[in-house]
Parts: structure tokens; C-alpha cells; sequence
């Protein structure tokens, strides 16, 4: 049959060892080994089934995530999961919720910005859930703007608390995630003022509701903020509204790590700098890259195994059609988002170590690779999603009409997806800031200070302003060192260039608001060369498993390649490369596709996705895809009667008055 025989037979023309690539994409051996049991452990639990999700109300629906995560937090105290291990459990139950603000915002900005005697008080609670926290920074009327917060929070000296309100309308907080229903606690960003004096925005550890009842505490108004994009998708999480009339609080519940308030109302800086205060950020953009390779590669799976399965066209001898992903368009569409999902996955990696790495020199009060992490977790925050975002609208279409099916799984994860490009930081304005870091190195550039980390290509200014490449056939851009110097001197050139029109503006500002859509294609420049340098550099390590290697080599390539030819433009115009070489990366481009068509499929089962997970019909590792359409759409509630409710009221009237018509 159809579908079962296609993936069956693609799957035999593997030319790599899959259960190594397995290895590989998981992390580690033991990486693996945690989340294929995990992923069976919820797969296998009825209360974690998704697939009414799309169609109950928004009560229905909330109350359902509610219950999940009271059952997913019952499951972890019982099988007595490690940290890592319920990490997995929350990957794989696949649904935004309240936790994960409280885990993955609260607990760390508690960690990151409370003193030691803060945490001894507050972490225990935390992580026992007898509290739940969010984190509510962004305000109805400012989200970007950080500075421009409007709530504040006056230390009152007679009584030794701070008193938190909301001055206007526009001070409401608005959008943190599981304030609307569930929190009973939050760290609320609020301008500290202390003697009528502003000292910019500080978090502090804000108690919300009842631990006995759940209600408001007196001069708190919450609630939800109403119905987002999408059917189910992000509609699981409660995200609130949040006003303070007047609300005190204990001094202690100020975040004191970088700056104290005393008894007496002094305001006591510590060595470490003002900018830790927005350190939750940077912790959770990283976490957001990992995010983006899982997404894309979830919507790369379901694409590629239907495009094995659906055929369209091409009677061949044997009287069967064309598999759609033997077209070339198909492929030069599909693979290009494979070898991204790869791609990400590799830089998520690398971003893990080094915001571990920032983390230990912080606690040993080493500050100077905090600006680097700033930089590069914005960026590539930015890069990820802003691709992750747009790949999976791709694979929705490389689906046809199917795609647009909720059964296909892609809807819904387009729609739960997409706020990734504005939460954490929309993209444009993440992009102005690596631009604002680029634009600073190129000014220290002879200065005698030299460049760090991803920016040390920048050293090699002078050659990479004059450099030439070197590709005179096809094979050669097949060459890393080809790849990497084409893709540092456009960088460095777009950054150069960016600089030069900056200095010809009085005001530098002015410049850099009139300048900054070319900024923002610097900033993007940069970020890509991070991804394909750090995909290199993971070709360089120890790869074990027949063929695995070779496989990633055509899938950095087809990345590396992919972005040259997209952003042929700059390569271009930045006299990077020429025409000819560029007509070769095609050549090349083309060339790898083909040599990645034999092993598509065995390249998404090394995700390792369960069918629970996916959750598409036409993803399933079976290919049974049909059949099973076919079952799907029976199950629709509008199905459960053969004549719909308001035939009577809405139908037959029309039909009766054509009848009518038709008499006279
Ligand atoms: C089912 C249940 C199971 C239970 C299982 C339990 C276990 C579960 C385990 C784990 C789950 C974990 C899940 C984790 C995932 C989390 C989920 C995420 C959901 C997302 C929710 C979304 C949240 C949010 O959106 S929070 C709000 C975010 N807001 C923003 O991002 C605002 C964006 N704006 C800014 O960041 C800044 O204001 C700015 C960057 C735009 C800067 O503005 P500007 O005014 O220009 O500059 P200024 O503020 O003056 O700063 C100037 C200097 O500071 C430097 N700088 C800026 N930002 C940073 C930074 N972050 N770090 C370091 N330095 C920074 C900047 O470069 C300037 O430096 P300079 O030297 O002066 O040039
Ligand atoms: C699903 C979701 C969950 C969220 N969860 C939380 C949460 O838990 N806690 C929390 O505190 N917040 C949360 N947020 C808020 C989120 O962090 C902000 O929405 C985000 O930071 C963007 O800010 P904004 O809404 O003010 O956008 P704006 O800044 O108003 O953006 C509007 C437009 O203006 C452009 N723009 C803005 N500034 C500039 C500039 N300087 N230069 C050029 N262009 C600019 C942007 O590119 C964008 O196109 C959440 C948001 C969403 C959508």
C-alpha cells in the first residue's frame, strides 16, 4: 500500500547509520537514551492525548492544561525525575503552561538577580510549588523599551517596604505568561524610587494572590488578557493583566544582587553590573535557539516523510507517480529547512556552553563576556525564529492542501510558534542591538583592543576587506575554509560599511535610526556567519557512524550555500564573490540535494519524534497517511449528525424560497 511500502523502501536507501545520527542530534548517548523514554512515557499516558485540543473552547481547553500539568507534576514526584528528566516530560507534553514561565523565568531571575539569603527564602518554595511565579515585565504601553516602565515602586522609609502601583493605564502589565489564572507569586519590574528620586527599573518579588483561596490580595486586579492567534495553539497559557493600587511589600522582596536598598533608604551598588538585571533575558533567548531547532525539524519531518508518500504527476513505466519530493523545486525548498533545523540545533549547542561558560565567570565576578552573550543570544534568538517562523509555513505548503488541515499538525504549530519572534524580544529591535555591538567593534578596531569570541574574525580586518574567492569550479565551495572566509568578508564588509555612513551623521543616534534597516542586515550577516561557523566547527569533533559525517558535511554545506544564495545580493555587492562563482554555489547547491535525496527520510527519523509528538497525520512514521485522513475527518464534531444543527432554521428556508422562485 501506499505510504507504509514508500517510507518502508526510502528507508532502506539510508547511506549513514542512523541510530548514530541519533546520537548526534540528541547531544550525548544518555541524552538520547532519557528522551526516547520520556517521550514513550507521555506518548503512552491518556491524559497527555493532543488531538481533541483544536477544538474545545478556551474554558475547555485551559482547564485541560491544567490538568496536564498537575498530572505531569504528579508523574515527576512520583517516578522521582531528575531536573533533566522532567525538562524532557515538558518537551514532550508539548504545550505552553504556566510552568514553564515558573521554571524557566521566575526560578532563574530569582537565582540570577536574588542575594543568597533571597534564595534560601524564596527557591525552596519554588521548587516544591508552593509557590507559582511569573515574570511580569512588559506593560501595555511599553514591551521593548525596558527603561520606559511605567510602574514604580517607592521605598517607603517609616515602615521599611516598597509600595507598587500603577500609575496609568498604560503602567498595566500585560502579557506575562501564566499571571492571568494561576500565579500566586511574580517578580514585577518597576521603576525603584527612592526619595522622590527615579533609579531605573528593578525586579521585585511580588505576592498576587491568596495561598488559602487563590483571590487577588487587597489592591491587585488581574485577569487574562483575552484570545490569542489560532485555535488551541498558545491559547493554553493565561496570559494577564496585572494592576497595583498601592501594594507594600517588605524591603527584602526588592532583588538586591545588583543593588541594595538599606534600612535607611540608600541606594548601595554592587560590583556586578546594572545589566544583570535583564539576565532571565539572555538565559531563556538561549533556551529559545534550542527551541527553534526542535520546532523546525517537528515541521521538517512531517514535510519530508508526505513529500515520500504523495506522488502528483510523472506516470512512470511501473504505472506509478511521481513521489513529490523528486521534484526539484520540492527538494530546493525542503532541504535547505532540513540542513536548518541541523544548523540550529548545532548553534543551540554551542550557545548552551557559552551562556554556562558567561554564568561561572559571573560567579567569579568576571563581567567581560556578558556583552558578547548579550549580542549573541539576541541575535541568534532573532536569526532562529525569525527562519523557524517562516520554515514551518513553508513545510505547510509543501504539504499542499493537506497542510492546511489541523490533522496535518502544522497549523497548530505555526500558530504556537510564531510569538517566538516577538516574545523575548521582538527580532528587529534584538537585531538593532547586535548592530549596536558590531558598530562598537568595528570603532575599536586598531584601538589596540581585540576583538573576543565570534568577533575575532574582525581582527583580520584588512584581508577581509581585500580578500578575494578563491572558487574557480563548483567543487570548491565545497571547501570550509571557502565557505567561512566568503561568509566573514561579507560580514565584515556589510559592518565596515555600516560604520563608515555612521560617521558621516553629527549625531550618532540620528544616524543610527536612519541607517538602521542596513544596520539590521549587518546584524543578520554576522548572526548567519556564527551559524555556519559553529556547524563547521562541529564537523571537527570526533563523528562517529557509517556515513554520518558525510551526511553533515552536505547538510552544513546546503546551509552555507542555501544563505549565499538567498542573500545573493550582498555577496555580490560587496564584491565578496562574482557572478560566475555565484552561478557555481547553485551548481553546487543543486548537486547536494541530490546527494541528500537518498537519505531524507533517514535524516528525519534521526529527530527521533514520536507519533505523539508530531501529532500529524501526515508525518506518521508508518506513511499510513490516507487511511487515516480519511478516519480524521470523520471524527470532526460537525460530523456526528448527518444533517447539521440549523438545517431547519438557516437551510431548508433558502432552499423552499428557491423552490418558490422557481414556481413563478
Ligand atoms: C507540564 C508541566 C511540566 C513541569 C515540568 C517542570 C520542569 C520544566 C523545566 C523547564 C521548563 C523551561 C522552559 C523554558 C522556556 C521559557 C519559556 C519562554 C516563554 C516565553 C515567554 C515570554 C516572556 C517574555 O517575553 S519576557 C519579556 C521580554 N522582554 C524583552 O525581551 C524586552 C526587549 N528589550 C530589551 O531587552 C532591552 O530593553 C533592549 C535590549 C531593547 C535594550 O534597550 P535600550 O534602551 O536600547 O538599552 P538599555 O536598556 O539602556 O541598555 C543599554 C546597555 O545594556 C546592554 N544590554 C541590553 N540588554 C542586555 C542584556 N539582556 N544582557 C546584557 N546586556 C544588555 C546593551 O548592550 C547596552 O550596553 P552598552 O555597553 O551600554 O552598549
Ligand atoms: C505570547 C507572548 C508571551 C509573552 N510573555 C511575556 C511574559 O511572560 N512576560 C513579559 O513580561 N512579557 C511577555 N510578553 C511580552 C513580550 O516580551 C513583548 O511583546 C515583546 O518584548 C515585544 O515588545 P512590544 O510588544 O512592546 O513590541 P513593540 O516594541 O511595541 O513593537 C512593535 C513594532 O515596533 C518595532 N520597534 C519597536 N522598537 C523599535 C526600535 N527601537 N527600532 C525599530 N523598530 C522598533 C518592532 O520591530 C515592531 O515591529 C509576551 C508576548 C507574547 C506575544
Amino acid at each position: 500500500m501506499a505510504g507504509f511500502d514508500d517510507l518502508a523502501s526510502e528507508r532502506s536507501k539510508a547511506q549513514f547509520d542512523v541510530e548514530e545520527m541519533k546520537v548526534i542530534w540528541a547531544g550525548s548517548r544518555h541524552t538520547l537514551e532519557v528522551s526516547d523514554r520520556i517521550s514513550r512515557l507521555v506518548a503512552n499516558d491518556p491524559v497527555f492525548r493532543k488531538d481533541t485540543r483544536t477544538m474545545l473552547s478556551r474554558k475547555d481547553l485551559f482547564k485541560n492544561t491544567l490538568r496536564k500539568a498537575a498530572h505531569a507534576w504528579k508523574r515527576i514526584i512520583e517516578l522521582r525525575l531528575s531536573e533533566e528528566e522532567a525538562a524532557e516530560l515538558r518537551f514532550y507534553v508539548d504545550e505552553p503552561a504556566f510552568m514553564d514561565l515558573h521554571w524557566g523565568m521566575f526560578i532563574p531571575t530569582i537565582k540570577g538577580q536574588g542575594t543568597e539569603e533571597q534564595q534560601q527564602k524564596w527557591l525552596p518554595l519554588a521548587y516544591k510549588m508552593k509557590i507559582i511565579g511569573c515574570y511580569a515585565q512588559t506593560e501595555l504601553g511599553h514591551g521593548s523599551n525596558v527603561q520606559g516602565l511605567e510602574t514604580t515602586a517607592t521605598f517607603d522609609p517609616q515602615t521599611d517596604e516598597f509600595i507598587i502601583h500603577s500609575p496609568t493605564l498604560t503602567s498595566s502589565k500585560w502579557w506575562p505568561g501564566g499571571l492571568g489564572k494561576v500565579s500566586t507569586h511574580a517578580v514585577v519590574y518597576g521603576r525603584l524610587i527612592i526619595d522622590s528620586k527615579d533609579y531605573g527599573v528593578n525586579g521585585f518579588i511580588v505576592q498576587l494572590r491568596s495561598l488559602d483561596d487563590h483571590l487577588p490580595l487587597p489592591g491587585i486586579t488581574i485577569g487574562d488578557i483575552g484570545m490569542k492567534f489560532g485555535s488551541g495553539a498558545y491559547n493554553t497559557m493565561d496570559n494577564g493583566v496585572l494592576r497595583f493600587d498601592h501594594v507594600r511589600i517588605p524591603r527584602d522582596q526588592m532583588l538586591m544582587r545588583v543593588s541594595q536598598v538599606t534600612r535607611e533608604g540608600k541606594l548601595v551598588q554592587s560590583n556586578v553590573p546594572w545589566q544583570l538585571v535583564y539576565g532571565t533575558m539572555v538565559y531563556v533567548r538561549q533556551k529559545i535557539v534550542s527551541d527553534a531547532s526542535c520546532a523546525l525539524s517537528r515541521a521538517v519531518c512531517i514535510a519530508t516523510r508526505y513529500s515520500a508518500v504523495r506522488r502528483q504527476f510523472g506516470l512512470q513505466s511501473n504505472g506509478i507517480e511521481t513521489q513529490v519530493i523528486d521534484y526539484k523545486t520540492q527538494q530546493s525548498r525542503l532541504f535547505p529547512l532540513l540542513a536548518s533545523a541541523y544548523a540550529f540545533r548545532f548553534v543551540g549547542e554551542w550557545l548552551k556552553w557559552l551562556y554556562m561558560d558567561v554564568n561561572q565567570r559571573l560567579q567569579a565576578s568576571d563581567f567581560s563576556t556578558l556583552p558578547e552573550a548579550h549580542a549573541c543570544t539576541a541575535g541568534l534568538k532573532s536569526l532562529t525564529t525569525s527562519a523557524t517562523a517562516d520554515g514551518i509555513e513553508e513545510c505547510r505548503k509543501l504539504c499542499g492542501g493537506h497542510g492546511y488541515l489541523c490533522s496535518s499538525g502544522l497549523p497548530e504549530l505555526f500558530a504556537v510558534y510564531i510569538p517566538a519572534c516577538t516574545y523575548e524580544g521582538d527580532n528587529i529591535v534584538l537585531l538593532l542591538q547586535v548592530a549596536r555591538f558590531l558598530i562598537k567593534t568595528v570603532s575599536q578596531l586598531g584601538s589596540g583592543k581585540e576583538p573576543v569570541g565570534t568577533t575575532v574574525y574582525m581582527g583580520r580586518v584588512e584581508q577581509l576587506m581585500q580578500c578575494h574567492c578563491a572558487v574557480q569550479k563548483a567543487e570548491d565551495w565545497l571547501k570550509p575554509s571557502v565557505i567561512l572566509e566568503a561568509f566573514e568578508a561579507r560580514s565584515m564588509r556589510m559592518s565596515v560599511a555600516s560604520a563608515q555612513n555612521l560617521a558621516k551623521f553629527d549625531n550618532q543616534e540620528e544616524g543610527f535610526l536612519e541607517l538602521s534597516a542596513d544596520l539590521v542586515q549587518a546584524a543578520v550577516a554576522h548572526c548567519q556567519l556564527i551559524v555556519v561557523s559553529k556547524f563547521i566547527e562541529k564537523l571537527q569533533q570526533d563523528i562517529p557512524g557509517k556515513g554520518v559525517k558525510g551526511q553533515l558535511e552536505a547538510l552544513c554545506n546546503i546551509y552555507a550555500l542555501f544563505i549565499l544564495h538567498k542573500h545573493l545580493g550582498d555577496f555580490l555587492s560587496t564584491g565578496c564573490i562574482t557572478p560566475k562563482q555565484a552561478s557555481l554555489a547553485n551548481a553546487q547547491l543543486r548537486s547536494l540535494y541530490s546527494q541528500v535525496r537518498p537519505n531524507a527520510i533517514a535524516l528525519v527519523d534521526a529527530f527521533n519524534y514520536t507519533d505523539h509528538y508530531l501529532s500529524s497525520v501526515l508525518g506518521r512514521y508508518d506513511g499510513n497517511v490516507y487511511p487515516k485522513l480519511y478516519e480524521e475527518a470523520w471524527k470532526d464534531p460537525l460530523n456526528d449528525s448527518v444533517v447539521p444543527d440549523g438545517y431547519q432554521e438557516y437551510i431548508q428556508p433558502i432552499l423552499k424560497q428557491q423552490l418558490r422562485n422557481a414556481r413563478l
